[in-house]
């Protein structure tokens, strides 16, 4: 086979279609009758064939994985002894085998996710993200770094235009509780969505204005679709408007806003109000 790109931004595009396509064909394979088993099956198999091909062509970077032991102890605590301290290294890829497990699960639905992401040391944005893909495999696309899709999704005037409420995309199973209120205080309609990284995804080709999560998230569930939503140029911040930030000692990251510039300011005002 022939060895994958050397540019990160194509490597990670590369390698998000692998464990997606993997992830289909587990898919296939297993069917939907033992849905725990296929959730725990498609965490695996996307795992280790990312941790594996990260070791065999980026071996001096350190790795944050979801389905790494002790992935989401704070540093101080952390198990994953042996491999290459990710605080002290230069370049840490971040990892979301499979975002949208639950969705990944149930027969029909496209809304899961492969998040592949490169935070470095030296990078110019506060959030530390040099490169990043997305996959959803069932959609057949990947969003990256490599190749950031157009900004804005759509016209400004025809986002804003008439009565055309604003489209928020929120979980599906686990809504921030201020959600309702805020999004009939702005005038949005909320819309149920599996997965970080197709709801970003979602923003960033204007299937919907905005994505908002609160009340509890990790680092890789956001690190990659916010490497791509931000080399479009979309708005990304936690919900109080200050800096994502990744790779750090502990790596909880438990809110987010991802919107068009254009709302950013008429979306964090309302959040001061009803997130407090
Ligand atoms: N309150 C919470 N605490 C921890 N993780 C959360 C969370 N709410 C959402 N997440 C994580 O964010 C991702 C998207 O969630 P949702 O589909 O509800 O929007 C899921 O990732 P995984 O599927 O990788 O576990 C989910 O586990
Ligand atoms: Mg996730």
């Amino acid at each position: 086979m022939s060895s994958p790109p050397m540019i990160d931004g194509a490597f990670a595009r590369w390698l998000a279609s692998r464990a997606g396509q993997a992830l289909l064909d587990l898919r296939t394979e297993m069917g939907f009758a033992d849905t725990g088993a296929l959730k725990s099956a498609g965490d695996k198999v996307s795992h280790d064939l990312i941790r594996t091909e990260l070791a065999k062509w980026r071996p001096g970077d350190a790795v944050l994985s979801e389905e790494d032991e002790g992935s989401r102890l704070a540093w101080a605590a952390e198990v994953n002894t042996g491999a290459v301290s990710r605080l002290t290294a230069d370049r840490v890829w971040i990892v979301d085998p499979l975002d949208g497990t639950r969705e990944f699960s149930e027969e029909g639905r496209s809304d899961w996710a492969v998040h592949v992401a490169l935070w470095a040391r030296n990078a110019p944005s506060p959030h530390g993200l040099i490169a990043g893909a997305v996959g959803l495999p069932a959609q057949q696309r990947v969003l990256g770094t490599d190749y950031p899709p157009a900004y804005p999704p759509m016209t400004v005037e025809a986002a804003t235009a008439g009565e055309r409420k604003i489209r928020l995309a929120a979980s599906r199973s686990r809504p921030p509780v201020f959600l309702s209120d805020l999004a009939e205080d702005v005038g949005a309609h909320l819309v149920p969505m599996g997965s970080a990284g197709a709801k970003i995804a979602a923003v960033v080709t204007g299937e919907v204005d905005a994505y908002i999560h609160a009340g509890g998230q990790y680092e890789w569930d956001s690190a990659a679709p916010v490497a791509v939503a931000t080399a479009t140029g979309l708005h990304a911040s936690r919900i109080d408007g200050s800096a994502l930030k990744y790779n750090e000692a502990d790596p909880r990251l438990p809110d987010l806003l991802v919107c068009r510039k254009d709302l950013a300011t008429r979306l964090l005002a309302a959040l001061q109000k009803h997130s407090g």
